[in-house]
């Protein structure tokens, strides 16, 4: 692939054609019909933009804070696993590219690089790490983010026909014995599937986050919400953050896009905990629609998959700076010279304009 690669789109499109069918298949697929995934992209649609004019955007500043601490850009890193197979370097790159962009990397339990590794890899960058909490319970980053919606991995039907398995060179980092090679199955069907249900603890209830509360003083955040009931009972139970999200659509088809849910959410608790939102965007204008509707800041999963199969940590690089540049576009000719300026009526519905 000769010509430029000037949006998330074309770094989609290259790595459908470079990586193998067992590890593309793994990254891009959705759960069962993949209605979701589709609609989580599409629903970004449905949102219009209305921009103001003559508000001196000659300087602009795209920095915000997270959990009390700057970042750069409101655009982190989400936890996705076994980064290695996208790269060599893996989660250490895609911490580095994070880093160099002063935004934030979030760590998933099932990396291919250790949480010494990245520790060394990115020493300066905020980090945080994803929470799956095992059937036997085990566990200097910044955050926790506990997933919460993954009781079951989700019917992932590529993963089924591959009968995936982890290549053999790669391994779990942050684990020993069965638990790092485990996906290594010669089990009929999805080694994820039989590996997550085996090993995920099904029985989690709101009750363990107050023992997650009690073994940690690191603040949490609640990944995998999609309702106000939920955002609620977290908030009541005071963690730090709430990450709308539908997994990337990775878990039960038929849930909203990410965007849909995130209104309601605002609503119930958008004054008690910060609200990020993760799922379908793919450019700076979605970036600035989910700010505009709430979130404090968003995350990407498969954007940043596709920048490390494209070039490890130059090509994540390369995905932050082109959702970078759209959403500085956006700000400019919204009238917006910061985020702060990003007002809650600069976004809203299509039937806004049905109802005119
Ligand atoms: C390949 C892949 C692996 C993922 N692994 C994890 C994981 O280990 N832990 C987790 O909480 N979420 C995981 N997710 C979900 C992401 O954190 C995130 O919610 C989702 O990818 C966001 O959607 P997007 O890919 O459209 O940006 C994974 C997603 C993908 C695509
Ligand atoms: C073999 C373990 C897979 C863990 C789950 C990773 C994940 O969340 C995903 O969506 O995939």
């Amino acid at each position: 692939m000769s010509e430029a690669l000037v949006c998330v789109k074309d770094f989609e499109k290259h790595a459908f054609a470079v990586l193998p069918r067992n590890a593309l298949d793994y990254y891009r697929s959705g759960a069962g019909a993949e209605e979701t995934l589709v609609h989580n992209r599409k629903a970004f649609s449905k949102f219009k933009i209305r921009p103001r004019c003559l508000r001196n955007v000659a300087k602009r500043d795209l920095s915000t804070t997270i959990l009390g601490e700057k970042v750069e850009i409101p655009i982190g890193i989400s936890p996705t696993a076994m980064q290695r197979m996208a790269h060599p370097e893996g989660e250490c790159a895609n911490a580095r590219a994070a880093q160099a962009m002063g935004t934030i990397f979030t760590l998933s339990t099932i990396a291919t690089s250790s949480i010494e590794e990245v520790a060394q890899a990115a020493p300066y960058g905020t980090k945080w790490f994803q929470l799956y909490i095992y059937n036997d319970r085990q566990a200097g980053f910044k955050a926790l983010v506990l997933t919460i919606d993954t009781p079951m991995f989700g019917l992932r039907l590529a993963d089924i026909r591959n009968k995936f398995v982890l290549p053999p060179h790669l391994r779990f980092a942050n684990f020993s014995g069965d638990k790092a090679t485990g996906i290594n199955t010669t089990e009929k069907g999805s080694g994820l599937n039989n590996y997550v249900n085996r090993l995920f603890d099904q029985s989690l209830e709101w009750k363990d986050i107050r023992w997650l509360q009690s073994i940690t003083k690191l603040p949490i955040i609640l990944k995998g919400i999609l309702t106000a009931e939920d955002a609620l009972i977290g908030a009541d139970l005071g963690v730090a953050g709430i990450l709308v999200s539908n997994h990337g659509a990775r878990q039960v088809d038929g849930t909203p896009a990410s965007i849909e849910a995130l209104p309601e959410i605002v609503k119930a608790v958008g004054d008690r905990v910060e609200i990020y939102l993760d799922g379908g965007v793919t450019d700076g204008t979605d970036v600035f629609k989910a700010l505009a509707l709430g979130a404090k800041m968003v995350f990407l999963g498969r954007p940043a998959l596709w920048g490390l199969a494209h070039s490890g940590e130059e090509g994540v690089k390369k995905i932050l700076t082109i959702l970078k540049t759209e959403l500085d576009y956006a700000l400019a000719i919204t009238g917006c010279a910061s985020i702060k300026d990003i007002g809650s009526t600069m976004v809203v519905h299509e039937a806004y304009y049905s109802r005119l």
